[in-house]
């Protein structure tokens, strides 16, 4: 492990923490583009944020990443699991995760999948669906469910890194504060009422936090204003990680406090869904330099991961931080880019060791909406996910071979 200033801090890994002779090994034996993700930091993870939040149920937001073996390894810890659709919630289950511990929270879901949500609430008693329109409760009972319902709220005020991932005052998502206790009162008549839901956002950070105090006090103002009891009031998830080795980690104890004191006292158990915080840092991309193009302006480094492999820097400007795992030597400005036809398949400008053909790129936390929001745009396959646990390391995720891409094409045979 190469040291780094804040490297002994648990809370946050940084590119500079994994071992540079594991990842070369890694990319030899399972060549690039590649992503690695370590369980045992995503268990670390969960254990430091479950601490900090002691009498809280804590969901992981599998959109983060829903590999087979993170979701073992959440369910071994015994997190519960928010699935954005009945895909994820299968995903759940088959990871082991009992009913009791699914939360569906799918927005304006399609008919196949509330059809789906409703049959596994029947296989999998204790499955809980949450609604966020009127709309989606009148769905649910033409389908004759009666079951565990929770209410996702728009509580006015968002959060989060971008303003596309600030969910909390977006019209789509939740139903209107005001028309809340109104509804889940009418709901409580044909369905088992448990909770209430709101999300600010994503990738809050320690400056971002008014946002999400305010969420919180509003949803203890719900929770109190209600004659229905509840088993639980869910304020989201949204905990931001440093992506910048300049950046410093939340503070979860004061994030934790400042949660508890904002809700202020109700009777029923406070959820929190973190996705990014359990997994970000637990995961890498590794790229190979295949171009290294020196122009007027700046040196390019053409590699071989691109926006279908890690879309963030294209779709948000996301930084995500770049380490040459080949050379020591002096750094140079470079920008980075993919080998898609896109001026947007960027990774933005780096600094980065002098670098030449066939080097080995790290791609810093990219354990979350990475491999997830991964496509096969200009028919480029998927790249392959290993995981990494102590010393053992095993693929999750196969390459895709062109013959994947093809799969779903079929003949059509017009003259
Ligand atoms: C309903 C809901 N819960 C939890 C999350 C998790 O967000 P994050 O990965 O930022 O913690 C999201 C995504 O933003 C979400 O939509
Ligand atoms: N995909 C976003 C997070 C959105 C979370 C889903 N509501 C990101 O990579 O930052």
């Amino acid at each position: 492990m190469m040291a780094e200033s804040d490297t002994d801090n648990p809370d946050v890994r940084r590119l500079s923490d994994w071992s540079e002779g594991r990842l070369e090994s890694l990319a030899q034996e399972y060549g690039t583009p590649l992503y690695v993700t370590d369980l045992g930091r995503v268990r670390e993870n969960y254990r430091r944020f479950s601490a900090a939040f002691p009498n809280a149920d804590v969901h992981y937001a599998a959109k983060a990443n829903t590999s087979r073996a993170v979701l073992r390894t959440l369910e071994a810890e015994d997190s519960s699991v928010e699935c954005a659709s009945a895909g994820e919630a299968e995903r759940a289950v088959a990871a082991g995760f009992e009913g009791e511990r699914v939360h569906y929270t799918a927005v304006n879901p399609p008919a196949e999948d509330l059809d789906r949500a409703v049959e596994l609430a029947d296989e999998h008693p204790g499955l809980t669906i949450t609604v966020g329109a009127a709309d989606t409760i009148d769905r649910l009972a033409e389908r004759g469910y009666d079951g565990r319902l929770c209410l996702r709220v728009n509580p006015g005020v968002g959060a989060g890194h971008h303003e596309k991932v600030r969910t909390g005052a977006d019209a789509k998502f939740g139903v209107p504060y005001k028309r809340a206790a109104e509804l889940l009162e009418s709901a409580a008549n044909d369905f088992d009422v448990v909770g209430i839901h709101a999300h600010a956002g994503s990738g809050i950070s320690g400056d971002d936090l008014s946002n999400h105090r305010e969420l919180v006090s509003r949803m203890g103002e719900l929770a109190r204003s209600l004659d229905i009891p509840l088993e639980f009031v869910d304020v989201g998830g949204g905990f931001g990680v440093p992506y910048r080795p300049d950046e410093s980690p939340l503070d979860l104890d004061s994030v934790a406090a400042a949660t508890r004191d904002a809700l202020g006292n109700i009777d029923a158990t406070l959820v929190v869904e973190p996705g990014r915080y359990l997994v970000a840092d637990a995961g890498v991309l590794l790229t190979r330099i295949n171009t290294v193009k020196e122009t007027p302006e700046i040196t390019v480094l053409g590699v071989d991961a691109g926006m279908t492999t890690l879309a963030r820097p294209a779709l948000y400007d996301a930084y995500h931080h770049v380490r040459n795992l080949s050379s020591d030597a002096p750094e140079i400005e470079t920008t980075i880019a993919g080998p898609i036809c896109e001026s947007s398949d960027t990774f933005g400008e780096h600094t980065v060791a002098d670098p030449e053909r066939d080097d080995l790129l790290a791609i810093g936390n990219a354990g979350a909406y990475g491999y997830e929001m991964a496509s096969q745009y200009n028919s480029r396959p998927r790249p392959a996910v290993v995981v990494v646990d102590g010393d053992r390391s095993a693929v999750a995720h196969r390459r895709e071979t062109l013959s994947d891409v093809l799969a779903t094409e079929q003949e059509v045979n017009w003259r």
